[in-house]
This record gives C-alpha cells, structure tokens and sequence, in this order.
C-alpha cells in the first residue's frame, strides 16, 4: 500500500509498556472497522450482515431521529434475534446519560434474551457516568445469564471527558469489561467551537490523547469518522494516518469504507515478512550476546522485537477471528 513502508505503528497495547496488569486487559479481538448501522433500518442491519467486518454497532443514538428512538430500542433485540451476524461484534450504542432516554434504551435492549457482544455509552464525561450506567444495566438488564462480562466501549467527545480520561480508563468491573475508548470527533468539534478541515489538524492533540490513555490502559483505541463518504482516497489517507498514530481501528459509516479501513489497519505483506525475519534476527543475536544488530541497515533492538511482536499479534487475531466465522 503506498505510504506505508515498513515504518510500523503499535498496532496493539500488548507490548508498549511494562504495564502488563493493564495491558492484559487489550481485547485480542480485531476492531478495525465498526460500523453505525441505525437500529430501526432493517434493510440496512440486513445488508450489514453480509459484509465482512469485524464490528457493527446497532445505534439508538445520533443514527436516529428523536421520532425513532422507540422504533430503534424495540426492533434491536428482534434484529439480535433473528440475524445471523457471523463473526462480526455486535454492539448496541446507547443515548448518552443526559437525554433521560438510556432508561428506556436499558429496558427494552438489556431485558432481552438476545444480549449484544457489547455496548458503547456516547458522551461519557467522568467514570461517574459509567458506574451510573452500570448500575441501571445491572438492576434493569439479563445480564446474569451472560457467562462472560458484557463489553464495553466508551465514546470519549467532550471536553471534559478530555480531561478525566485517566480516571475513566481506570474504570474496572467484574460485569462490565472496558475495551476500547472511541473518539467521537464530530460531537468533540461541535463542543470545542472548531471546525473539521481537510487534514484535520484541529484534532491532532486530542486524537494522541486518546491514543495515550486508552495505551497506557491495554484498552483498543478507535479513530475518527470520517464523513464524506464517497472520498474513498482520502478516506485512506486519514485511515493510514491513524493507524500509523497508534489507533487500532476506525469507525465507519458505509459498506464502501469498510475494505479500506480493514486493509489500512491490518499489516501489510511487507511488514508482515519484516517481522518475522526480524524476530528470528533478534533471537540469533540474542544467542550471540548483542543487544543491538544491524539488520536490513537498521540499528534493531528490544523495541523494535516488540513492534514486530505487535505485527504477528495482530495478524494471528485477524486470522484467527477469520477462521472462526
Ligand atoms: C450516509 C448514509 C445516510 C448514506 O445513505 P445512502 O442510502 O445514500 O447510501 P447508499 O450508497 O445508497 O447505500 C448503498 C447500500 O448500502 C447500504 N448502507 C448504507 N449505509 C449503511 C450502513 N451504515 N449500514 C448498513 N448498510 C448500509 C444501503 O442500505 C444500500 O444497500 P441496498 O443496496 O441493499 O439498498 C448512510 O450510509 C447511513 O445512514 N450511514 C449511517 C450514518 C450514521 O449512523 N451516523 C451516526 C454515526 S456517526 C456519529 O454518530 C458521530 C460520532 C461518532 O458520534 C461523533 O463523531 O461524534
Ligand atoms: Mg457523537
């Protein structure tokens, strides 16, 4: 892919720090694309279930009009129940704390016996927000005939969600399991007083901040949507560009972004051939004594073993995820 090179960012969390306790939380499941698909659109829900993406989310939020908020919370669990999503992570997104509608959204999507894999809460500005959703989920919801925590993504878009991201990383549960902050960058310009522009260089410190947080945290980092949907080139640009930051996937909004986004976040056959000669390298110098070689006319040493590690990690999880459809 042009651009790419074998400059590789750090596809995952899993071996960027010493933080291990944290970084054992990253979800081996692959999310490089998730996809809005309104929760009343049946034609569009149907149409999601034959593409091939890692994630869908089924939205009662800003994908539907105030009018069919009830038709969304209502013909989701129908959806859950009677569609055939194969692999794919299916989330329900949720209307955000202040609206006064998640009580209804809870009722109708948790009470079902068609569960979600997982749920993101929009708008989230303090871990106070997450706990009150806990717990309506936890008093409102099935959820104790799940064997597994139910997923969580937190949408980070306001400003002061910003600033309290350490403390809503912190976020722990044994029902709930946070694995990936996700930017939401149209709600964030609107808050912030700034407008998008072609390079979107006004989101640059807040797309590193989210990157930063959700790192430190073992948790999956999700890139911008990117809204003029027919652009497909510079939709590349912009994907390629996140995952070069550091981000693991990237939201979507239309069947024609998903290739693109997929392809962009997974390694190419280049870096995949450079991590694997890499690896052997360091283990052959290792056995020598030397800390540092000279391979292909790179210095190498541990951190760049550990980006290669990222490579083979992620291409075992795309892979695996795939033969398990
Ligand atoms: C952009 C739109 C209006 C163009 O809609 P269209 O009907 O003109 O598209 P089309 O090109 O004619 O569609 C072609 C085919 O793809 C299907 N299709 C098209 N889109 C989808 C989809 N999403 N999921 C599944 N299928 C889809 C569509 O049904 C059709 O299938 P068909 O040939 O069988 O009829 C349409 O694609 C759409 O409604 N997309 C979802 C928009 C949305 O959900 N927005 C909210 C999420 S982003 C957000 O909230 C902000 C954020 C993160 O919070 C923050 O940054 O702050
Ligand atoms: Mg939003």
């Amino acid at each position: 892919m042009p651009g790419r090179g074998l400059q590789v960012a750090c596809w995952r969390g899993f071996h960027c720090s010493h933080t291990m306790k944290y970084h054992q939380r990253a979800a081996a499941t692959p999310r490089r694309a998730i996809m809005y698909v309104p929760g009343y659109d049946d034609r569009k829900a149907n149409k999601a279930a034959t593409l091939t993406i890692d994630s869908i989310v089924l939205d009662c939020e800003d994908g539907v009009a105030i009018n069919k908020k009830e038709e969304a919370r209502v013909n989701i669990p129908k959806l859950l129940a009677r569609t055939d999503f194969g692999s794919k992570d299916r989330f329900i997104r949720v209307n955000s704390r202040d609206t006064g509608l998640t009580e209804d959204d809870v009722s109708s999507i948790l009470a079902s016996n068609n569960l979600p894999d997982g749920l993101l809460l929009p708008k989230v500005n303090s871990v106070d927000d997450i706990n009150w959703f806990c717990d309506l989920a936890a008093r409102n919801g099935n959820l104790k005939s799940l064997n597994r925590p139910m997923i969580l993504g937190v949408m980070v878009e306001t400003a002061i969600a910003m600033l309290n991201l350490k403390e809503i990383t912190s976020f722990k549960s044994n029902t709930f399991d946070l694995q990936c902050l996700i930017f939401g960058a149209d709600d964030f310009l609107a808050e912030i007083g700034a407008s998008k522009t072609e390079n979107a260089m006004e989101l640059m410190y807040a797309r590193q901040h989210v990157i930063l947080h959700a790192k430190a945290f073992g948790l999956q980092a999700i890139d911008m949507v990117y809204n003029n949907y027919k652009d497909l080139i510079g939709l590349q640009r912009q994907a390629i560009e996140g995952a070069k930051m550091g981000f693991t996937g990237k939201q979507v909004i239309h069947p024609g972004q998903i290739d693109i986004v997929q392809e962009s976040f997974s390694p190419s056959k280049e870096q995949i051939e450079w991590a694997k000669a890499l690896s052997i390298a360091f283990e052959d110098h290792q056995q020598q004594g030397k800390g540092a070689f000279i391979f292909r006319g790179q210095m190498i040493d541990k951190p760049l073993l550990l980006q290669a590690n990222n490579i083979l990690s992620l291409i075992n999880n795309v892979n695996g995820s795939h033969t398990s459809s």
